[in-house]
């Protein structure tokens, strides 16, 4: 509308009148008020008019709007029913299976399958079939299955609780489900991503928050607390799980991170993956040794018709199940393997008790099992996705698999349904599905019809309809922990589990302030995702005599090499599991960091002593860690063998060793065990044994085709001495070293011993010490180890005493000091005097049962 014009020619109007003052007579005057009275009334009217049209169309763009959000409402509303109803018909746990292609087309492949079935081809004539709410074979692709996933992320949005886990053997592309390649992404990327579509489509607002941890021997473990930040921040708490009023499970002090886009939530999730636990195993070379878990959690407080106002989704890479018979593996391999098969077989109990209705539903049988309990059955969406292998070779795991797997499929109280009535399902469902389909697209028309108006209205008011909404929400927190730190320090008795399950030392040294310091410019380990960029752990090899437990694990020579983590990849064993240890297999790892603790190796007398440096020693330890010089430690310890003393029978000294027909040094006949007994002590150093040996060394070069480590010189030139006589004959040769405790020589740079801690914990973590410790001791565990490693038949006297030995020798060290109630010093010292049983049995007691190698893996640096 044209807008009136006078009022624009008021200006020159009146200019002009002043122009001509002098000529001014009362008619113009006259004319003048006329004009202005004329011009403002008009302009009034106008105006009025204008903003009256203005108004209308506004109100009726605002009532359109109602009307709109109404109808979306309304259609929202109907599609969750359908979708629920759906979802109830396909069952809310269904079970997938994913077959995963072969290595190599020459196999042959025992497993067939289609879209519902698997066949395994026992013998020629005998089969047995397995079926399935969906079988993905092996050209599916990462659409197809993320396809049969949607459902399950629209009715996250609808408010319900979900978990999607992937299962199955090691190797047969769990992760590969879960997590995918940039080229081909998982469920995670496709599942969040699919989340924020939908909350960006949606008429509500959404608060969504990310976490991220991993159930690793029983102990639950951050992912979003980055290994860089651990060491020196703020200590981490412990986490446990905890049961809200409402009967929602949450986790204490896990962090919640708030996303606002998927590309927020990938960088987390990168981060978490690389702070995962994994290792190489005899079947994949980045194996998964822990449960990873996403949650992602999803507030909608302006959304009443929602199932709740806050839910969760669980995304979940399970441990790879295996036979550990199979996997050879042994130490912590075969603990990480235990712990996974027995949540595992906790998690089928559950889902087979919720299928079947049962009244009591085990949850409390596993962490991992009760981390999801909110989540399992009941009103949740629960997909598990059973992954096989087709090869022959497999077939034994892909059995148990598929048995797991029908274990908790759907069946009502064993009642198959017939094809007919499957039929008459599928018919139904597809309805459902054509409905839905229907919905949402109505539905996205009404939305995008309240976008434009929205639009129009912000032209109109300069104000748009859904801003007024967005502004009441306010900021939330960036990161939100639930604060229940005050609960860590009364550990409840629920919480106590058999030994594999308990917290680690890793857990435990973060609940009591003492974690790993950190080495930067370390190399990065061989791990899909693992790069562990801050902690190095060097382990040594140490070229043992093949005795029988050496013959179980690794039918191979061993060598001295200076190798960071992996040592070789056809030992499970060596490998280091990342950033976790446990003293019950003795798979030891020392972190090497640049400060000096002046506390280390000193005998049980002068343990209090050591108290007092402790202090100081901490204190070194919180200034910021540099790159660590090696060489400083090689040379420490170096040092440390060439000034120590040992009590040592020099005439069981191999006066010149000459190598046997296969060339292994010849036993001196002078080592006769009745001799032993009668041998003379001389205090006598490192270096008149390397003199002594000077033959042996110039045969153990050649033996090896190189050159010995010389950091590991000494220990090297001991073991070479353990490669040609008994385990008893050294025993007896050489007694515990001597140490002057006033020579600070003594002390290596920085070296720290992670272990054993778990046991000083206890006490303060209201766990029965007593109980704990005589269940726990390094000799128990030992004792515990064996028949489970087939050695407690083969153990002889000799051997036996050594483990009493040891027992008699480490238990009153571990006994903790009621006088030190700080319970961070006291952990450091007792780390110090369990560093210092540990390097008293180098190369002794523990190479008669068999714990050379692992022994003193990483010990030395
Ligand atoms: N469907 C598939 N298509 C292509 N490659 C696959 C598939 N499944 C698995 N793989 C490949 O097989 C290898 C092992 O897979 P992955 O690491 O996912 O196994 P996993 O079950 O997670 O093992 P673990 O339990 O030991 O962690 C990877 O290199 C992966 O890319």
């Amino acid at each position: 509308m044209e807008k009136p014009r006078t009022s624009k020619k008021l200006p020159e109007t009146i200019h002009s009148l002043l122009g001509l003052k002098s000529h001014l007579t009362s008619a113009w005057v006259k004319s003048v008020c006329n004009i202005v009275k004329n011009v403002s009334s008009k302009e009034g009217e106008e105006e009025d008019f204008v903003s009256a049209q203005e108004q209308e169309q506004e109100q009726s763009i605002r009532e359109q709007l109602s009307a709109l959000t109404v109808h979306v409402n309304d259609q929202n509303k109907r599609r969750r029913q359908i979708l629920n109803e759906f979802l109830d018909l396909k069952g809310n746990i269904r079970v997938f299976c994913r077959v995963r292609p072969l290595d190599s087309k020459n196999l042959r492949a025992p497993v067939v399958s289609d879209t519902r079935n698997v066949i395994i081809k026992l013998t020629e004539t005998k089969k047995k079939i397995y079926n399935f709410d969906r079988v993905f074979q092996p050209d599916s692709s990462q659409d197809d299955v993320f396809l049969e996933i949607e459902p399950v992320i629209k009715s996250v949005i609808d408010g319900y609780n979900a978990c999607i886990f992937a299962y199955g053997q090691t190797g047969t592309g769990k992760t590969f489900t879960m997590e995918g390649t940039p080229e081909s992404p998982g469920i995670v990327p496709r599942a969040i991503k699919g989340l924020f579509k939908r909350v960006e489509e949606s008429n509500h607002m959404f608060v969504i928050n990310f976490s991220m941890l991993e159930i690793y021997m029983g102990n639950l473990r951050d992912l979003l607390l980055s290994q860089a930040t651990k060491p020196i921040g703020p200590i981490p708490p412990s986490l446990l799980i905890h049961t809200d009023a409402k009967g929602e499970i949450d986790i204490d002090n896990l962090v919640t991170k708030k996303v606002n886009d998927f590309n927020e939530v990938m960088k987390l999730y990168k981060l978490g993956c690389k702070t995962r636990a994994t290792a190489s195993t005899d079947s994949n070379s980045a194996s998964s040794r822990s449960h990873c878990m996403i949650r992602v959690s999803i507030t909608c407080l302006d959304a009443p018709e929602r199932r709740r106002e806050t839910n969760k989704i669980w995304l979940v890479d399970l441990g790879g199940s295996e036979r550990v018979l199979k996997t050879k593996a042994v130490g912590r391999r075969f603990d990480e393997g235990k712990a996974i098969n027995l949540s595992l077989s906790a998690l089928g109990d559950v889902i087979s008790s919720l299928q079947h209705k049962n009244g009591h539903i085990p949850y409390r049988n596993s962490k991992l099992t009760q981390v999801l309990k909110d989540s399992l059955g009941q009103d949740s969406k629960t997909l598990m996705l059973v992954h096989i292998s087709p090869k022959e070779d497999d077939l034994c795991e892909t059995m148990c698999s598929l048995n797991f797997a029908t274990r908790a499929k759907n069946i009502h109280l064993g009642q198959e349904e017939s094809a007919e009535e499957q039929e008459k399902k599928e018919i139904v469902m597809m309805n459902l599905q054509k409905m839905m389909e229907k919905i949402e697209q109505e539905r996205d028309l009404s939305l995008r019809e309240i976008r434009n108006l929205n639009e129009t209205l912000e032209k109109l008011s300069g104000k748009s309809h859904v801003t007024e909404k967005e502004d009441e929400f306010v900021v939330r927190e960036e990161i939100q922990v639930t604060p229940k730190i005050q609960k860590n320090k009364s550990r409840r008795a629920s919480d106590v589990f058999p030994s594999f399950m308990r917290p680690t030392a890793s857990s435990n040294r973060r609940l009591s302030g003492n974690d790993f310091r950190v080495i930067s410019n370390s190399p990065s380990f061989k791990s899909r995702r693992n790069s562990m960029v801050s902690v190095r752990a060097e382990s040594v090899c140490l070229p043992v005599k093949k005795n029988r437990f050496a013959s179980v694990c690794d039918s191979s020579d061993r060598s001295v090499s200076k190798s960071t983590c992996v040592m070789r990849q056809n030992i499970a064993d060596d490998a280091t599991t990342v950033y976790s240890q446990d003293i019950s297999e003795c798979d030891i790892k020392v972190v090497v960091s640049e400060q000096k603790p002046k506390v280390q190796q000193m005998s049980p007398g002068s343990a209090m002593k050591a108290s007092s440096k402790i202090g100081k020693c901490e204190k070194n330890m919180n200034k910021e860690v540099g790159r660590t010089e090696f060489s400083r430690i090689n040379s420490w310890v170096r040092k440390q063998s060439e000034n120590r003393s040992y009590l040592l029978d020099k005439k069981q000294l191999p006066a010149s060793p000459l190598p046997d027909k296969r060339g292994r040094l010849s036993r001196d006949s002078s080592l006769d065990k009745s001799s032993t007994k009668s041998f003379s002590k001389e205090k006598i150093t490192c270096n008149e044994i390397f003199e002594k040996m000077e033959d042996i060394e110039d045969f153990k070069t050649d033996e090896t085709g190189g050159k010995p480590n010389l950091m590991l010189k000494d220990l090297f030139e001991l073991q070479c001495l353990c490669s040609s006589e008994t385990e008893d004959q050294i025993l007896s040769k050489y007694c515990n070293p001597v140490y002057d405790d006033d020579d600070e020589s003594v002390y290596p740079p920085s070296l720290r011993y992670d272990g054993l801690s778990q046991h000083i914990d206890n006490v303060w973590f209201g766990v029965d010490y007593i109980a704990d410790c005589e269940q726990d001791s390094p000799a128990s565990d030992l004792k515990e180890l064996l028949p489970e490693m087939g050695l407690d038949r083969s153990l002889n006297s000799e051997s036996q005493r050594d483990l009493e030995f040891i027992e008699e020798v480490a238990s009153p060290l571990l006994v903790p000091q009621e006088t030190l109630v700080e319970r961070g010093r006291a952990q450091t010292f007792m780390q110090k005097l369990q560093a210092l049983c540990l390097q008293i049995f180098l190369g002794l007691g523990f190479i008669g049962v068999g714990y050379g190698n692992d022994f003193f893996n990483g010990l030395m640096k």
